[in-house]
Order: structure tokens, then C-alpha cells, then sequence
């Protein structure tokens, strides 16, 4: 049965990083997806973003919504100080077991929860099950017509506090149109557009920051 390309992205790195060292697992990346197969990791330049992002918040809770093969994990738990965590959410058991491997080899297994399952379902269980008292963080890239369901059951849920900031991913491109319009136009919430390019592509896209105002 021929390899999926999630695989051979996983392969690549531990042929070509240093187990235990989170940048070298998040280079390996994108040496591959920018030189072999294009992939859907937030890739270095809205990377950097991500980074100011979380150094800012120093989050001691974290979520993010879509882990794929664990890019943006490893990329926000190397930041994160000792006791802090990240729990990542991911559906598609492929791409979860792929993201499991990614996250151990980096060695930030100790700072990230992997919970396989859609987001809707585990939202609801944060807060018993998963011990979470409210987000600091919230980094949103899964499914594009999720962004605005999920938002509003994190605010049901009271998962939000003054100050959680949502960070989401492909504003423009594969866009996120109606979630745009919900935050932005929502007092609740204080936005910030950071213009940036589609990973390992020259085209326009950006990441949204959204601050509950409580
Ligand atoms: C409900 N639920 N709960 C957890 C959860 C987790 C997932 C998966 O992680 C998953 C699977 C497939 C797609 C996504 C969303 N990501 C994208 O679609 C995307 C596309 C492009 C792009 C851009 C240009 C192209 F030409 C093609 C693709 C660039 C990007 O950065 C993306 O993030 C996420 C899905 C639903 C989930
Ligand atoms: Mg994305």
C-alpha cells in the first residue's frame, strides 16, 4: 500500500532532524514542503506570527483546532514555559497518528494533549473532562466553515475570558469569508489582520487576532 504524503513528510524529518529538537523538526518541514510536496502546515512566515502571538500571551492553556501532522504544535509547545500545556485537536486518525510521532520526536510530548476527535464534540468536553478552566490561546485551523461554529460554542461553553485571543489561519486564502464578517463585526471581540502569503506559495493570505473582551 503506497505511503500517504503525511508519511513521507513524517519520514523526512526522522531521517533529517534531531529527535529532541523542536526547530529542527519544524526546518525539516518545510525544507520538504517547500522543495518536494506542498502541505497545509502554517509554514514559517505566518509561523513567525504564530510565535509573536504566543510570546505575547505566554499562554498556560493553549487549544488548537486542526493539528494535521503537528507542525503548528511543535511551533507553539517550544514556547511554551514549564507546567504550560497545549491541547490539539484532530479528527482524522491518519493525520492524528502521523501528529503523534511529530509531536514525541520533537520531545514536546510532555507540553501537548492530541485528542482525536471534531471539534464540536471536544469543545463540550474541555472543562470536565479535560480539566480546562478557560483558554489563554486559541489557534483556529480546521475546517474553514468551522471557525465560526466553534468560536461561538468556545463563548458558550465560557471557555473564553477577558483577554483570550483567538489566532486563525487562512483569512484569505482558502478564506474563511463568514467568519470574518462574524468576528469583526462582533463587539466582543477586538481584531487585528496580520497580511502574510499562503505557505511555500507567493500568494497573498493572512491570520486573524481576535481578543474576547469579555
Ligand atoms: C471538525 N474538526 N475538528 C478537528 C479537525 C481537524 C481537521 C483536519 O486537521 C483538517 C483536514 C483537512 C483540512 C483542514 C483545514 N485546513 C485547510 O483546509 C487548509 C487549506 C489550505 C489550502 C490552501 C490553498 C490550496 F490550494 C489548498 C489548500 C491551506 C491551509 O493552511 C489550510 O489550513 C483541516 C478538520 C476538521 C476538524
Ligand atoms: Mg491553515
Amino acid at each position: 500500500m503506497n505511503q500517504s504524503k503525511e508519511q513521507r513528510i513524517l519520514n523526512f524529518v526522522l531521517q533529517n532532524a534531531v529527535r529532541g529538537d523542536p526547530c529542527s523538526v519544524i526546518d525539516a518541514i518545510d525544507t520538504y514542503c517547500s522543495q518536494k510536496e506542498w502541505a497545509m502546515n502554517v509554514g514559517n512566515e505566518k509561523g513567525l506570527i504564530l510565535d509573536k502571538t504566543v510570546e505575547e500571551i505566554n499562554p498556560s492553556v493553549a487549544l488548537e483546532l486542526g493539528t494535521y501532522c503537528g507542525y503548528s504544535a511543535v511551533r507553539i509547545a517550544r514556547l511554551l514555559k514549564a507546567g504550560a500545556r497545549l491541547l490539539t485537536v484532530e479528527f482524522n486518525p491518519e493525520f492524528a497518528a502521523i501528529a503523534k510521532q511529530m509531536i514525541e520526536f520533537a520531545g514536546v510530548q510532555d507540553k501537548v494533549t492530541l485528542i482525536e476527535g471534531p471539534s464540536e464534540e471536544i469543545i463540550p468536553q474541555l472543562k470536565k473532562k479535560y480539566e480546562v478552566d478557560t483558554l489563554d490561546f486559541v489557534f483556529v485551523d480546521h475546517w474553514k466553515d468551522r471557525y465560526t461554529p466553534d468560536t461561538i460554542l468556545l463563548q458558550e461553553c465560557s471557555l473564553l475570558r477577558k483577554g483570550s485571543v483567538l489566532l486563525a489561519d487562512n483569512i484569505i486564502v482558502p478564506g474563511a469569508p463568514e467568519f470574518v464578517n462574524y468576528i469583526r463585526n462582533n463587539p466582543r471581540f477586538q481584531c487585528t489582520n496580520y497580511p502574510s502569503h499562503l505557505e511555500y506559495m507567493k500568494v497573498q493570505d493572512a491570520m486573524e487576532k481576535a481578543v474576547f473582551l469579555g
